[in-house]
């Protein structure tokens, strides 16, 4: 087995995969590798024009999922991976490329297409080395595998069967081979793997090109590669890696999707090219931020020895490491200083009457001239305001254009109605978050004077003010997210949805503007819904209609979709299974449930965001995408799409079988 000896090198190494792909992660784990799933937000939309042949197509999606993945962790993640892992599959038949079905119909065009023909899948690894110095550097290893694959005659009551089992939707080509899919197929030429999504013999054989081959350590080589590359021009990999086979290595400052790949047949791993990509260094500092990209960087050889790094004096903190735990101390006076110059409305102030200065504002928000000029300061260096010196006068204001866009409460995408939330409740919850961590118990008790079993009926809808003040919370953040929730997915085969829990609207009124053909019914509380004609966009065509009720307990109206945004993680297992399984009986086979929430990174090391909201959280918990797939797995509703929208919540849509 090739790829065992090269297991105990990657053992310290932080190996990340950079695909959601269920059957990649299967036929890794399998093989023994360690690794974090951080699936890319790479969109897979090149212009498959571009390419001259299709597995250049995969190659360059793989790349580029790979490459999005390494330069959005050190920042999102706070670490640096030392290899990502990237992979695109396809299907090729008659020269038209098929990725995955978008709808059941798309399904049915793929799978025809197929019938009693040989196609070819192609499936384009890429392995991004990343190099952490000053800055982090990557090194990139592509290629890709084709493997021929004949289907047999499909009747039409065998296709539709095996679009009605649901397995097609997110699957290249629309089939899985590994499943039901297998039944399709008279044979398979090649790497029976590749079909499934990942190469497994071509990927050991190029771990073992990389880590098995070298005559001195990956990183001692890596390093002379930066050092050579940065000042040479294209030349070939030094010989540790240069075997019979052909290598590229190229110092490439272009994303350009067409590029030169090394000849030789398919399984060949000399098809495999090396670059060193300082065009696409991620910055781990402000300052770097704005160097010239092109900018040759300097790598401090003398540090390396045979043996890694030298032993040397304790060097002093790096700028950018403390930059980055003041900013972690200083956070929660960032987060107070943007609640309180909210809560005294200083960004409306500013936005009606732009160049007031600190006296005026002061007597404006009657607030002490000492604490507002303290207070606008801080938010000018919060990149809030913008403050003009006047010659020989005292300074004026004004609202930076993230302040128009978040923080006036008359903008679309206002902020200001979850700002007071953060302010008013979970604050209080997170100043006694010593004690929520040493019991393990939600602190409401602590925090507002009373205990809290169900935080919407106990905590929230208490008090008149308490509940409008948290429609506006949920509000300004649907309106934010909602466009991006709405549209991540192709819903034109549901004629009507329902939103359970849909507060305001504001989530289902974003639904029918993306889906012309679309009427929501919100289900909520009675205390919800009585209010809810107070939050109505002033232009709406009645798509959107509200229906009140508890949706552990009454029925549900009908639908052909569900609608799930922000409400399981408010529960404990028991009840998700409550709910669930009550929209389950409420669809029917082929019916959609639409779930949105912040999908915890499966290693649940990230996103920071959802796991300091967990914190404060009181029966609920966050969970990974894999975990709300299984839940909904046990109701009978399999997954067919996971979206990251690059927004503040990620969604999946799954179908009931
Ligand atoms: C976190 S908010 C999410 C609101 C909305 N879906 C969004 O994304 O903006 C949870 C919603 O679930 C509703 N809810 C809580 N318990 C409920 C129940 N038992 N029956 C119906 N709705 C409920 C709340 O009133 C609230 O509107």
């Amino acid at each position: 087995m090739v790829l065992n000896p090269v297991i105990p090198k990657l053992s310290s190494k932080l190996i990340v995969l950079a695909s959601a792909s269920p059957r990649r992660l299967e036929i890794l784990r399998n093989a023994g590798l360690r690794f974090e799933v951080v699936p890319s937000w790479f969109k897979e939309t090149l212009d498959k024009g571009l390419f001259k042949a299709p597995h250049e197509y995969a190659v360059e999606t793989a790349k580029q999922k790979a490459l999005e993945v390494a330069r959005r962790m050190p920042f999102k993640h706070l670490k640096t991976p030392d290899i990502v892992i990237g992979a695109d599959t396809i299907v090729t038949v008659d020269g038209t490329i098929l990725e995955k079905p978008v709808d059941k119909r798309d399904a049915y065009r793929m799978l025809s297409s197929l019938s009693g023909k040989e196609h070819s899948v192609f499936t384009g690894v890429a392995i991004v080395i990343c190099h952490e110095k000053e800055k982090v550097d990557y090194q990139l290893i592509d290629f890709y595998e084709e493997t021929k694959v004949k289907f047999a005659d499909l009747s039409e009551d065998m296709l539709w069967e095996y679009i009605n089992s649901g397995e097609p939707m997110d699957k290249a080509g629309g089939y899985g081979i590994q499943a039901l899919g297998g039944m399709l197929v008279e044979y398979v030429h090649g790497d029976f793997f590749n079909v499934v999504g990942f190469p497994l013999n071509h990927f050991c054989k190029q771990l073992d090109l990389i880590y098995n081959h070298s005559t001195s350590s990956l990183d001692q080589q890596n390093a002379s590669d930066c050092l050579s590359l940065h000042n040479s021009s294209p030349s070939p990999r030094p010989n540790s890696l240069s075997t019979s086979q052909t290598h590229h290595i190229q110092q490439s400052s272009s994303c350009s999707p067409v590029r030169k790949v090394g000849k030789g047949s398919q399984s060949e791993v000399g098809e495999s090219s090396w670059r060193l990509l300082n065009s696409l260094s991620a910055h781990t500092s402000r300052e770097s931020e704005l160097q010239d990209e092109t900018l040759p960087q300097l790598t401090n050889r003398g540090q390396m020895t045979d043996l890694g790094v030298t032993q040397h004096e304790p060097s002093e903190p790096k700028k950018e490491d403390l930059q980055q735990i003041t900013e972690l101390m200083d956070g929660f006076k960032a987060s107070k200083a943007l609640f309180t110059a909210s809560k005294l409305c200083v960004f409306d102030l500013l936005q009606s009457r732009p160049g007031l200065d600190a006296t005026q504002v002061a007597q404006e928000i009657k607030a002490s001239l000492k604490g507002t000029e303290c207070l606008l300061q801080a938010c000018v260096s919060l990149g809030l305001l913008k403050s003009k010196e006047r010659t020989c006068k005292k300074p004026v204001y004004e609202n930076t254009d993230l302040a128009t866009r978040f923080l006036v409460s008359g903008s679309p995408f206002a902020l200001h109605g979850y700002i007071q939330h953060c302010n008013d409740i979970v604050w209080p919850l997170f100043s006694h978050l010593e004690s929520a961590v040493r019991e393990g118990t939600n602190q409401h008790e602590k925090a507002f004077g009373k205990k809290s079993k169900d935080i919407f009926q106990d905590t929230y809808y208490n008090s008149q003010e308490v509940k409008l003040r948290f429609m506006n919370a949920m509000h300004s953040i649907a309106r934010v997210t909602g466009k991006a929730v709405a549209s991540a997915f192709d819903l034109s085969s549901y004629k009507t949805a329902c939103d359970l829990g849909g507060c305001t609207g504001a989530m289902a009124y974003e639904f029918t503007k993306a889906h012309p053909g679309l009427s929501v019914t919100v289900f909520d509380l009675p205390a919800v819904v009585e209010m809810s004609e107070h939050f109505q966009p002033l232009h709406t065509d009645n798509r959107v209609s509200f229906v009140a009720g508890d949706f552990f307990k009454d029925e549900l109206p009908k639908a052909d979709l569900y609608i799930l945004a922000r409400i399981l993680h408010d529960w404990p297992d028991e009840k998700v299974h409550i709910l669930l399984s009550k929209i389950a009986d409420a669809c029917t086979t082929g019916c959609g449930l639409l779930l949105s929430e912040i999908f915890l990174d499966e290693d649940r090391r990230g996103p920071s965001r959802g796991l300091l909201q967990a914190l404060s959280m009181s029966e609920g918990k966050q969970r990974s995408a894999t975990e709300y797939s299984l839940l909904l797995k046990s109701h009978g509703f399999i997954t067919a799409h996971v979206t990251h929208t690059d927004n503040l919540l990620d969604a999946m849509l799954c179908i009931k079988v």
